[in-house]
């Protein structure tokens, strides 16, 4: 059953009288359908089932933005609302129009209006949007070409590549501008005064241009959907290491990683490795013709790098640095093999931990995370949101079924549903403009308008005659919307030839409002600064492609507009015998890439720093010169310096490492409580009387256990304590259940050790509670004090004379004295209370004793806080919360 299946289910089931469709308009009183204008027939259908006939719907929706054509969304479903959804008594619904902008600049409804008037000239019942008093200002600032500032921007480059640098360009200048901070790099302007940001693209193979010039001016970019997620280099190192982890053939993934930032395997170890591969696989094709019978096909498949790299054979055949380094890798990959049974996001986190990946994109967040690094901790989150929701919804998810649909993923752009995407603050965020849909930024470049890219060409297997397996126009039920194929009058061949021509005519009109609407959609999402342009070569085209009829329009609007708008470049049709020029641009790349580029001798020298921190202590690394220290390219002869180890031969280097690792994380929270000072824990509405106890010993400890729980500290003398009262509980043959956080003496911290557990018993048959019968045990109780809701359980309860009672607990260890039994006492007041309170008596009536077995002493304490008291202990604590 696939999507389209189970809305015609859910339409038929709807309609119902006594099924689904009365229980959801009992549930939604009043309905509010929005983006109307993307809800296709079927949805229509379902919708018009459950809350049809008179139940109250609204509909918001612009004809204008429909841009789910391809899904099956058909624009017209807006204008039949009003009778699909009539009034209970049959009137049509009343329809009201939105023409306030409360978004845009006039000067870019200017543009929006100009691209509309064809979709409304061709039936889009929509009038022309009006902009609102009180939009945002312009953004001060000068255009590339040094114009001054104003609204939209438009402009023809030469090339796809100059096009990527004009709109980096003009987001740098609109960033300063919007700041007030000319010549300021992008990483030191503050995110609160960076204008939010987007570039919106028709395809995704625009991408990586942008994505590189906005990079080479410093300006953070954040590329949104889950196919350009799994185009970011975090995402991808993991995605390969999956693949890596899953296919001993995927040699593809395995280079990536060992050519990447971590490994920096040279050509010549590379070319070492592939030989062993060709060595296993020679020795195994040996191994097959001695014993051809009995061997199967399959072993004389090639040998993978993958393979090779779990057994590398003589370190003779590699640099000394690059065998060191591919051992490493062969067995660290080997170890994450172990932990592949692991659910897929741990999987991931696994990954990212043991490669490194988790510290790295920590530390490129910059200290307040608002570097494009933030942005890496965002991707590698969302990759591991795709996969819990994977194995949430694949029942018996697997990591290669995982993998296949990341792959789907990557193929078919147009399987997935675009993912939600949120404004960022902070950075540039490079988007499809379908996935724009219903956001809004300050400041929008709409890229590649030009000819065959935006508007696209036209997909004829998009309709019935040119596609396998679209349904025919005639039968869907909203057809009136769709090209026609009249062949009701064609009598010959040549009509019929016609009659073709005229749909696939109808067809590219349809297309081109399709993708109007979309551009509509992009110019729209702007506040201050829409920017529009194309280029007239891209990359390896052959021809020139020039402006699209959109961009052509913009030009117009810019051209009449008056101020605001600006024609900021127009790049001349090229000659007809000219050539592309970037194809004449000679790419160059050092291979294998330097990681650190530009931050190298800056980095090296930190490190460096502390290296000698490490070795000799603060004073070193304060002085003298700091030697070449992070590894450079592999070569035969070169070699890679490893961080000192302070030198402290009888220590396990593995524990110094924990002892160093937590002496750090220790300085880091002394640090954090310095610079952050008191932080408030609410106190929770319930307390167990442990943890009352505890607060009446020390608040901000239970403060800190409340914000930080960390489990108790395994306790022998505790484990006694429960002994002993099991014990008394058989003999009171008392058989409750009880929950772990009430085990009788959990309290006792102190209880008395193991062997005195006999001792105990003897002592407790030698009391004066022994021959006594308590008229209740191990009595749970909830009692609200202050507001707070305690909870806990009386060991024993016992009748006296005269309706009275004496609540008694019983302790194994020793005797408090001092403050420390004024604390304790708070445990035997509130049980005074809860009893009084289970029993009906008052309070006067209940008494409370603490009988410490191994002394056979009862003690009694005087002045046992009331409900005044106990108030007083929770209510004093600033505003109902503890400092930590
Ligand atoms: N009455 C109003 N007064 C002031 N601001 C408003 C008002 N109504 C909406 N806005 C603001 O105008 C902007 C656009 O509003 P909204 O996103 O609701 O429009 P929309 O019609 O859904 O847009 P689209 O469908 O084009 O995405 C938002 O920033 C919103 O806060």
């Amino acid at each position: 059953m696939d999507c389209g299946d189970q809305r015609a289910w859910w339409g038929r089931g709807a309609g119902d009288s006594t099924g689904a469709g009365v229980m959801e308009r009992d549930r939604c009183r009043v309905v509010l359908l929005d983006e109307y204008q993307d809800t296709s027939h079927a949805q229509v259908v379902l919708l018009n089932a459950l809350f049809g006939g008179g139940h109250p719907v609204t509909a918001v929706g612009d004809p204008c933005q429909s841009i789910y054509g391809w899904r099956g969304a058909s624009a017209g479903t807006l204008d039949r609302f009003p009778t699909e959804f009539a009034r209970a008594n049959g009137e049509p619904a009343p329809a009201l129009g939105l023409t306030t902008s409360w978004r845009n600049r006039p000067e870019i409804l200017r543009v929006a209006n100009a691209l509309s008037t064809p979709l409304r000239a061709a039936g889009a019942r929509v009038p022309e949007l009006r902009s609102a008093l009180t939009v945002r200002d312009p953004i001060p600032h000068r255009s590339p070409g040094g114009a001054a500032g104003g609204t939209v921007h438009c402009a023809m480059l030469p090339t796809y590549a100059d096009e990527a640098d004009w709109i980096a360009d003009s987001v740098l200048a609109a960033w300063r501008g919007a700041a007030g901070m000319p010549g300021a790099a992008p990483e030191h302007i503050p995110v609160d005064r960076r204008p939010t940001t987007a570039v919106l693209v028709r395809v995704r193979s625009q991408i990586p241009a942008i994505e590189s010039a906005l990079r080479e001016r410093g300006l953070p970019v954040e590329v949104v959907g889950l196919g350009g997620l799994l185009d970011t280099p975090e995402v991808r190192d993991v995605v390969c290491t999956l693949r890596v982890l899953a296919d001993p053939t995927d040699g593809a993934a395995l280079l990536r990683l060992l050519t990447g930032a971590r490994w920096r395997i040279g050509p010549r170890d590379l070319v070492a490795l592939h030989r062993r591969a060709r060595a296993i696989a020679n020795a195994r094709r040996q191994v097959a013709a001695d014993e051809a019978s009995e061997i199967s096909p399959d072993l004389l498949d090639e040998a993978t790098l993958v393979e090779a790299l779990a057994d590398l054979g003589p370190a003779q055949a590699y640099s000394a640095e690059g065998f060191a380094r591919l051992r490493a890798y062969g067995r660290e990959l080997a170890l994450l093999r172990y932990r592949l049974d692991q659910a897929l996001p741990d999987l991931i986190a696994d990954i990212e931990r043991t490669i490194g990946l988790d510290v790295e994109v920590a530390v490129r967040a910059g200290r307040d995370g608002a570097g494009d690094a933030g942005l890496a901790r965002g991707h590698l989150d969302a990759l591991g949101d795709v996969a819990a929701r994977f194995s949430g919804e694949t029942p018996g998810a697997t990591l290669s079924g995982f993998l296949s649909y990341l792959a789907a993923a990557e193929d078919e752009e147009r399987g997935l549903a675009p993912g939600e995407v949120e404004v960022v603050e902070g950075a540039v965020q490079v988007v499809t403009a379908h996935a724009a849909k219903g956001l809004e930024w300050d400041v929008v470049a709409v890229a590649g308008l030009s000819r065959g890219l935006w508007p696209g060409p036209v997909r004829n297997s998009d309709h019935w005659l040119g596609g396998l397996g679209v349904l025919p126009f005639p039968l869907r039920g909203d057809a009136d919307g769709l090209p026609e194929l009249a062949l009701d009058e064609a009598g010959d061949q040549r009509a019929v030839a016609r009659a073709v021509t005229d749909f696939t005519d109808a067809w590219r009109a349809h297309d081109e409002r399709e993708e109007r609407r979309l551009t509509y959609v992009a110019v729209t999402r702007p506040r201050r600064l829409l920017l529009c342009s194309g280029y007239w070569w891209g990359e390896g085209t052959k021809r020139p492609r020039g402006p699209s009829v959109f961009l052509r329009e913009v030009y117009d609007a810019c051209l009449d507009g008056g101020p605001g708008h600006l024609i900021d470049a127009w790049a001349p049709e090229p000659t007809p015998d000219a050539t592309n020029p970037t194809a004449e641009v000679v790419l160059r790349a050092e291979w294998p890439a330097d990681p650190l580029g530009g931050r190298r001798p800056a980095l090296a020298e930190a490190a460096g720093l502390v290296r000698r921190l490490m070795a000799d202590g603060p004073a070193a690394a304060l002085s003298g010169p700091v030697g070449p220290v992070l590894a450079g390219p592999v070569t035969p002869t070169g070699s890679t310096a490893e961080p000192v180890e302070p030198a402290e031969p009888e220590v396990d280097p593995e524990v110094a490492r924990w002892q160093r690792e937590a002496d750090l994380l220790l300085a880091e929270r002394a640090e954090l409580t310095r610079l952050s000072g008191a932080v408030e824990v609410a106190l929770p509405g319930a307390l167990s009387v442990t943890q009352l106890v505890a607060l009446r010993r020390d608040p901000a400890a239970l403060a800190r256990t409340l914000r930080r729980p960390v489990p108790a500290e395994p306790n022998p003398y505790a484990r006694r304590g429960t002994a002993f009262h099991a014990w008394l509980e058989q003999r009171f043959g008392a058989d409750r259940l009880l929950d772990l956080d009430e085990l009788p003496g959990a309290a006792d911290a102190d209880a008395a050790p193991d062997e005195a557990l006999v001792e105990l018993q003897e002592r407790f048959l030698a009391s004066e509670w022994a021959d006594r019968s308590p008229v209740e045990v191990e009595v749970p109780f909830a009692t609200v004090i202050a507001g707070v809701v305690v909870r806990g359980r009386m060991d024993a309860v016992f009748a006296r004379p005269g309706g009275r009672f004496d609540v008694v607990d019983w302790k194994t260890g020793a005797q408090p004295t001092g403050p420390a039994a004024d604390v304790a006492a708070v445990q035997l007041a509130v049980y005074r209370l809860a009893w009084a309170e289970l029993a009906g008596v008052p309070v006067d009536r209940v008494g409370a004793a603490f009988h410490y077995v191994r002394h056979g002493v009862t003690v009694r304490p005087a002045d046992l806080l009331d409900v005044t008291g106990l108030t007083a202990m929770i209510a004093q604590l600033p505003e109902d919360s503890a400092q930590h």
